[in-house]
């Protein structure tokens, strides 16, 4: 592989991207792209982006980079520089060109939502590895799977890598003989071009609630729904969760790129909708316990996936994302049966683990990390065991998503009996602020509060606590192997070894 000036120019060009070249000759081309100087070798275009400093071009430039990508020249009169209007779209450019548009060899599914992603893009997986005999590649927040080899599956860093580590990431697929791909799809892609020029075969939107609105995120709600809604926009079959917010927003958006035959609307059995539209695809819960959770599906005659379907996983909110997967697979190609199979059988890492103590009740470890999600937990929880005590350890990350702590303070009250307040990836604030932020709004009337900031000691400690028909829940950080703590990564055992460890204990 290769990427020679002469396409480069032309495609930037193509894209009012270009700005200067400053070229040693027209037979100028390089053996790879990088935006990470530690990354270069011998010939690399580098790409200068986000919080860059100048000593990142001289160390690529020492690790063999000849070219590179920016913004502003970099008073460097060695290398070829190109400059360009916007260093994120230019990298998303010529990575599909110099990885040769893997894109257009894969079927590919994006979910975007503030909640379900993952789930939903693990149900797909599950069920699309069978559909394709075992083809399918996925790339989510947790992993990465871009072949069936052990050393092609690897931990995720971000929900939607960068530009260049996605067409490798694909190529990788490609060559690996994957001809499907489910991913998920961030807001923060789109904001920062991750996904700039991709177009999906299959784009879903399950739901959006505040989230991720800060000063290192999404300025405001608006551009954080714009950014999601941009999915709708860059995909050929758009499948909407017809119980969204702002549901006349998203479903126009739809509207406005893709044929009303390639719409697909779906829905709980007479739920709640913010506009009356004809609903497509209807599931409703013929079992929605602790332990058993299935649905029954219709769907108008452009899909063949009516029938019941067991979840391996419960909650009623995976009832919705488990519908979504359903259509999507179907659309690529599964049948029935492969629904069923996908559906009945998936497990997910950190997302509603269940682990049954012996007179400690049962504890949930799971992902619920903002208001919507601890809610939608929650809430399912105390309904199906009103008797029970729900016993919440919890915390809440710093210098991101500060309005989480008032979510969470809000989603105890609603329905938590104790919560004990904890360490969750504080960065470079004190955790027992934080704490005490989300006890702030939490009604003492209504919950107990423990402030135990030793996270594996919380969880000690609430388990302690329960008695046999209790619930424990150890929210937010699922299977994340780490606590980032003043900038460092500082390994944790993570929460589902925790807590089987104390469990043996019991
Ligand atoms: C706001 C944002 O998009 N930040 C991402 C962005 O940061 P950045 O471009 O400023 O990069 P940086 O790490 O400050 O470094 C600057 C540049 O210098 C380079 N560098 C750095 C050091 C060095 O020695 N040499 C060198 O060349 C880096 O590779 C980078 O290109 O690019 C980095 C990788 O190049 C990402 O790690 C980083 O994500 C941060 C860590 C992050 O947490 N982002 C979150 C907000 C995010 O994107 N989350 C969404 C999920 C949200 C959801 O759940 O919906 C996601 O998709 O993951
Ligand atoms: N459709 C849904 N609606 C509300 N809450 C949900 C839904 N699906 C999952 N959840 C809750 O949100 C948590 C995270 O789910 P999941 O990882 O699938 O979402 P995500 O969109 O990938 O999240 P994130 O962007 O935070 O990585 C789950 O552990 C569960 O508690």
């Amino acid at each position: 592989m290769a990427l020679k000036i002469a396409e480069i120019t032309t495609l930037l060009k193509e894209h009012a991207l270009l700005e200067s070249v400053t070229v040693a000759n027209e037979q100028t081309q390089f053996a790879g792209v990088e935006y990470d100087s530690r990354a270069v070798t011998d010939n690399d275009l580098f790409f200068c982006k986000g919080n860059f400093k100048p000593a990142y071009l001289t160390s690529a430039q020492q690790n063999g980079a000849t070219g590179y990508v920016a913004e502003h020249s970099m008073d460097n009169d060695e290398m070829t520089a190109i400059i360009v209007n916007d260093v994120q779209k230019a990298m998303a450019l010529l990575g599909a060109a110099f990885y040769d548009y893997p894109q257009n060899q894969l079927f590919t599914i994006a979910y975007t939502g503030t909640k379900g992603k993952t789930t939903s893009a693990y149900f797909t997986h599950q069920i699309l590895q069978q559909s394709t005999a075992d083809k399918t590649a996925l790339f989510s927040t947790i992993d990465t799977v871009v072949g069936n080899q052990p050393d092609q599956r690897f931990k995720s860093h971000l929900t939607t890598p960068e530009s260049l580590d996605i067409f490798k990431n694909m190529r990788a697929a490609v060559d690996n003989g994957m001809t499907h791909l489910v991913m998920e799809v961030s807001s923060q892609a789109y904001k920062k071009n991750r996904v700039y020029g991709l177009h999906f075969d299959v784009g879903i939107f399950l739901n959006i609630s505040p989230d991720h609105i800060g000063p290192n995120e999404h300025p405001t709600f608006a551009d954080y729904l714009h950014c999601k809604e941009q999915l709708l926009v860059n995909s050929t079959v758009c499948i909407i969760d017809a119980q969204t917010d702002y549901l006349n927003d998203v479903y126009q958006t739809a509207k406005a790129t893709s044929q009303p035959s390639d719409i697909y609307l779906f829905a709980r059995r007479n739920a709640p909708m913010q506009l009356a539209l004809p609903i497509d695809v209807e599931f409703v819960s013929t079992s929605d316990t602790l332990n058993d959770n299935e649905i029954e599906v219709t769907a108008d005659d452009r899909l063949s996936l009516a029938g019941h379907y067991q979840i391996a996983i419960a909650g009623d909110y995976n009832e919705a994302n488990a519908t979504a997967a359903a259509i999507a697979a179907n659309i690529a190609g599964a049948d029935r049966a492969q629904i069923a199979n996908g559906l009945a059988h998936v497990l997910i890492p950190g997302r509603m683990e269940s682990y049954r103590s012996h007179s400690h009740g049962t504890v949930y470890v799971d992902y619920a990390h903002n208001y919507a999600s601890m809610h939608a937990l929650l809430s399912f929880l105390k309904r199906e065991n009103p008797t029970g005590k729900v016993i919440v350890v919890v915390g809440s990350p710093g210098n991101k998503g500060e309005d989480r702590r008032e979510g969470f303070g809000q989603a105890l009250t609603e329905s938590a009996d104790v919560a004990f307040l904890t360490t969750d990836d504080p960065a470079f604030e004190d955790p027992k602020t934080i704490a005490m932020e989300i006890d702030a709004h939490i009604d003492h009337h209504q919950v107990q509060v423990h402030m135990v900031m030793d996270r594996e000691q919380a969880i000690a400690d609430a388990i302690q606590m329960a008695g046999p028909n209790d619930m424990v829940v150890v929210a937010g950080k699922g299977r994340d192997p780490y606590q980032k703590i003043n900038g460092v990564d500082v390994p944790y055992a993570t929460d589902s070894v925790v807590v089987k460890n104390i469990l043996k204990g019991f």
